[in-house]
């Protein structure tokens, strides 16, 4: 059983601990030295616009090497790392954690933080590190001071990823926006200085207009224009990391941050796709086209995400000037393919069939139905919550070609996949077959 008990460190804190362990280990090659370069610059539609008083980024840090902290000498016997990661318990958050105690050869306590927390938490008891289980709320900023004080890394993947109305917009702002502030007071009150944030894709685009995004990279001109509260709230969120960046942490010394952009993920633990089989089961085995084959969605695969995240914490220290302010998309090798064919890559060897090589319904129609599950959520509120998967965002993200190619984080952090494309489909099958054999 694990022992609980009350964190004290800084004062009220309500988030409670757990104790447990974990271990090993593995390090990756580096790659070239970069170019600085920039970051995209999303505007909200209906949104109020960021502080500014901070000022533009502050990319430029000198070398860390010449201010090291105690604890960070880059060297195998230099003092163990405290990692902490927000969100750990979420299904990128899971991978992120299991990767650190993979492939973190410095890591000597992880602190596991989140709203609630995964039984298989519980796994992780034996092993040479300390893992330290904390629940909390991103939006207690008192909860995140006690959490990240002592930490040397923070990894903030912690999010209300909802695209489907299930949460107020005021909500999602609240957890993505203030929880991202929140986390960035608390490093620099308790003196850390390495900082890396899970954004999204979703601060570029798709945009309103439906414009696509091509083979983009971190510097294509794209109009990122938002209007869903989503999109928004990563966007102020990512835009509050950069400019955070330099800032003086308790100690005196510059924090040092960069923002993380996946596609869309897919891998072991993605409910939505877990959903597509289940529905599938439900009609009997089939699946009906609504989106054009035409149109390429990007996605990467979990276990190549929480890769980067790992990598970009480690190099943060080493890259400061180089990294510190920058935006990264994830991306890996998975296919360009339209979001239901790509889902196809999955669904198909688990026994479903996609009907249709043109969209059976046209897209007139999709629209309509659309807008009426908005209006039916809208009704039907005050009695019960109606969140379909289809709705007018949902819709045009899926149907507006958006794909990355990029290899910015290749040359500033030495980031290669770690898994090719088979491998990450082979793991997400088995766990998509795994998954559709619990409760219907
Ligand atoms: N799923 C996707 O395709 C993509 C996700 N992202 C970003 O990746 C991050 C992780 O997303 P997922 O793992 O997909 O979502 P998830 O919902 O599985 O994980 C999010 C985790 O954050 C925790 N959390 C939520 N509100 C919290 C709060 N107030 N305090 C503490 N913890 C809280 C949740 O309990 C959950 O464990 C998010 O920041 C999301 O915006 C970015 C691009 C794509
Ligand atoms: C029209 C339907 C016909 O089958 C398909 C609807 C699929 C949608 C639910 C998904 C299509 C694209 C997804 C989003 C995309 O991958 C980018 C994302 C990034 C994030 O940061 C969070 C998740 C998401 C918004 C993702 C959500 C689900 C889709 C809209």
């Amino acid at each position: 059983m694990p022992v609980e008990h009350r964190v004290a460190a800084r004062g009220r804190l309500r988030a409670r601990v757990v104790g447990v362990v974990a271990g090993r280990v593995s390090v990756p090659g580096m790659g070239q030295e970069g170019e600085g370069g920039a970051s995209g610059r999303g505007r909200c539609v209906g949104w109020p616009a960021l502080d500014e008083r901070r000022g533009p980024l502050q990319a430029s840090l000198g070398t860390l090497g010449q201010r090291l902290q105690p604890g960070m000498a880059d060297s195998a016997q230099a003092q163990k790392l405290v990692y902490l990661v927000t969100g750990g318990c979420g299904f990128l958050g899971e991978h992120v954690v299991r990767m650190l105690l993979q492939r973190e050869p410095r890591l000597g306590e992880l602190r596991v933080f989140d709203r609630h927390l995964g039984p298989w938490l519980e796994e992780l008891k034996t092993g040479p590190v300390r893992v330290t289980a904390i629940q909390g709320d991103v939006t207690e900023a008192h909860e995140v001071a006690a959490a990240v004080a002592g930490a040397h890394v923070v990894i903030h993947t912690a999010g209300l990823v909802d695209v489907f109305g299930r949460a107020s917009p005021e909500t999602i702002h609240e957890v993505n926006v203030q929880g991202t502030r929140n986390v960035i007071e608390a490093c620099v009150q308790t003196g850390t200085r390495f900082l890396v944030y899970t954004s999204s894709m979703e601060v570029v685009g798709p945009n309103t207009k439906g414009h696509p995004f091509y083979r983009g990279n971190e510097d294509t001109l794209y109009e990122a224009v938002h209007r869903h509260p989503y999109p928004c709230s990563k966007a102020l969120a990512e835009r509050l990391v950069l400019e955070a960046n330099g800032r003086e942490v308790h100690g005196g010394l510059p924090l040092v941050t960069c923002a993380l952009r996946p596609t869309g993920i897919y891998g072991e633990g993605h409910q939505i796709m877990r959903d597509f089989y289940r529905q599938g089961l439900r009609l009997g085995g089939w699946l009906f086209r609504a989106i054009p084959a035409s149109v390429e969605h990007g996605r990467v695969y979990v276990g190549n995400v929480a890769w980067m995240h790992v990598l970009a914490a480690r190099e943060l220290e080493r890259r400061a000037a180089l990294m510190g302010g920058q935006v990264y998309f994830c991306y890996d090798g998975s296919p360009y393919k339209s979001y239901e064919d790509f889902n196809m890559e999955f669904l198909g060897p688990c026994g479903l069939q996609l009907v249709g090589a043109r969209p059976l319904l046209p897209y007139w129609l999709l629209v309509f139905l659309a807008a009426l599950n908005a209006l039916l959520q809208w009704l039907l509120r005050p009695l019960v919550l109606y969140a379909p998967l289809l709705n007018p965002y949902t819709l045009a993200v899926a149907n507006t070609t958006f794909t990355v190619s990029t290899d910015k984080a290749q040359r500033h952090f030495g980031y290669e996949p770690l898994f090719s494309w088979e491998d990450s489909r082979t793991r997400t099958i088995l766990w998509v077959q795994a998954a559709g054999s619990f409760a219907q």
